[in-house]
């Protein structure tokens, strides 16, 4: 079955599932149509400016507030959140990871959450943590929400249903989902296994870039954004409700099924984006840009300029520029830098950084194309060169990256990532040509 979308990037949105269900010309009627309950979701204070100022009104079966337990501890001990004391290792060195591994037993979207790093501090709402998900299992009566942050998700391996209180995301590798904070929901696999991505922004939600002096098109255009219609069910057996809080994770019965919104409207909702519709912009006569050129989504810090985490692709695209390095600079960073790869590979490390992996340079530590990557970005014949069947990603945050210890002692960390520098040859001779032999 396939599901509606509503095109369009931080919209007024409104959407019925049965005819007159959506209140018209007010929020709160006495007794709104088919019995339904009114509740609204707030994604900002009340008082924000109304350029930030973000709220839906949910029509449902039943209250969320109506379920038939208390809460109660639960654990999810892969799920680490920032600040994580006593957990993380020291997070100095360049560090490559090749993909987890597909777990063997019984896993689901939230017990398959394994956390790589963390920064800042989710109860402080700023910072992030970068997740790997695996999963083999569908959610069924289990649903969950984060009070901690916004998911934005990167499908590798698989594809997922998001089936929302707002409406069902179908999501494949090469598209991404954002669901935000306190929205409801469970993940169905579509296929046999799944792996991907996540950064959890524990800070200002995700917008799209200023785009400056690139005018009003290219980058990602408001328009491929996609935000589902309602969706509802009416389920009357046992489910759960799974919620993270402060790093914490609690559980709660109901007697039905939480996903029983028939109709909302509003502008805080859950949507999705196909990577292959980013226009990219980039250098056309000579030089290598600067990489914010391909952010897709940026979460304001408060500092202008200074992203509390910015989603940033490296798309399929031509290199044209003369008499240029062509592939990144070497380079030290303010930011860190937690790096994805969905398929293909990556032009300044055409090995050893494969589809599934990461790569994480912290802040301020020297990083760039390894040495077979210079040599041939130094050597090519510059005519333009497509670069084709690529597509990394970076979360890149103003926080250094913890590592988690989980991270820092698993099986893939590359022990000999930092080899990859060692061949590149000193090539002053003191003479203007230099050694490029
Ligand atoms: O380090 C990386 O590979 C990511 C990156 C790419 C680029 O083109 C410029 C800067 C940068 O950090
Ligand atoms: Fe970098």
């Amino acid at each position: 079955m396939g599901f509606s979308y509503m095109p369009g990037f931080g919209n007024d949105f409104e959407t019925e599932t049965l005819p007159g269900s959506l209140p018209q010309g007010r929020n709160s009627p006495q007794r709104p149509a088919y019995g339904l309950y009114a509740e609204q979701l707030s994604g900002s204070p009340f008082t924000a400016p109304r350029g930030t100022n973000e709220r839906s009104w949910l029509y449902r079966i039943r209250p969320s507030v109506k379920h038939t337990g208390r809460f109660k501890g639960a654990s999810y001990p892969m799920w680490k959140t920032g600040p994580n004391i006593g957990d993380h290792e020291l997070a100095l060195g360049q560090y490559r990871w090749n993909p987890t591994p597909m777990p063997s037993e019984p896993t689901d979207f939230i017990s398959g959450m394994r956390t790589f790093t963390t920064a800042g501090d989710a109860v402080g709402q700023s910072g992030m943590a970068a997740h790997i998900y695996v999963a083999n299992r569908s959610m069924t009566d289990d649903h969950f929400f984060n009070a901690d942050g916004e998911l934005l998700v990167v499908p590798q391996v698989g594809a997922l249903r998001f089936v929302t209180e707002m409406g069902v995301i179908e999501l494949r590798p090469g598209e991404i989902a954002v669901l935000p904070r306190g929205l409801v929901f469970k993940v169905e696999l579509a296929d046999k296994e799944a792996r991907g991505y996540v950064c959890e922004n524990y800070g200002a939600k995700f917008t799209m870039p200023d785009r400056g002096p690139i005018g009003a098109n290219c980058l990602a255009n408001p328009r491929d954004f996609k935000t589902p219609c309602a969706w509802f069910e009416e389920k009357e057996t046992p489910c759960r409700l799974i919620v993270k809080w402060c790093g914490t994770f609690h559980v709660t019965e109901l007697g039905h099924s939480p996903l029983d919104v028939v109709a909302w409207h509003g502008n805080y909702a859950p949507y999705k984006y196909d990577l292959a519709t980013f226009s990219p912009v980039g250098a056309i006569l000579f030089d290598h840009p600067d990489p914010s050129i391909f952010t897709v989504l940026t979460a304001p810090s408060g500092e202008e300029g200074t992203a509390n985490v910015d989603f940033v692709i490296f798309p399929p695209r031509w290199l044209v520029a003369e008499n240029t390095f062509r592939p990144p600079w070497y380079h030290r960073n303010i930011m860190s830098e937690f790096m994805g790869l969905i398929h293909g590979q990556y032009d300044a490390k055409e090995e050893g950084f494969v589809p599934g992996g990461i790569s994480l340079h912290n802040q301020m530590l020297a990083h760039g194309p390894d040495a077979p990557g210079f040599d041939k970005a130094t050597l090519a014949d510059l005519k333009p060169v497509k670069l084709d069947n690529t597509m990394a990603f970076m979360f890149e945050t103003r926080f250094p990256q913890m590592l988690t210890r989980y991270a820092a002692e698993l099986g893939t960390l590359q022990e000999n990532y930092i080899d990859c520098w060692a061949d590149l040859k000193k090539r002053f001779n003191g003479t203007p040509e230099g050694d490029w032999s």
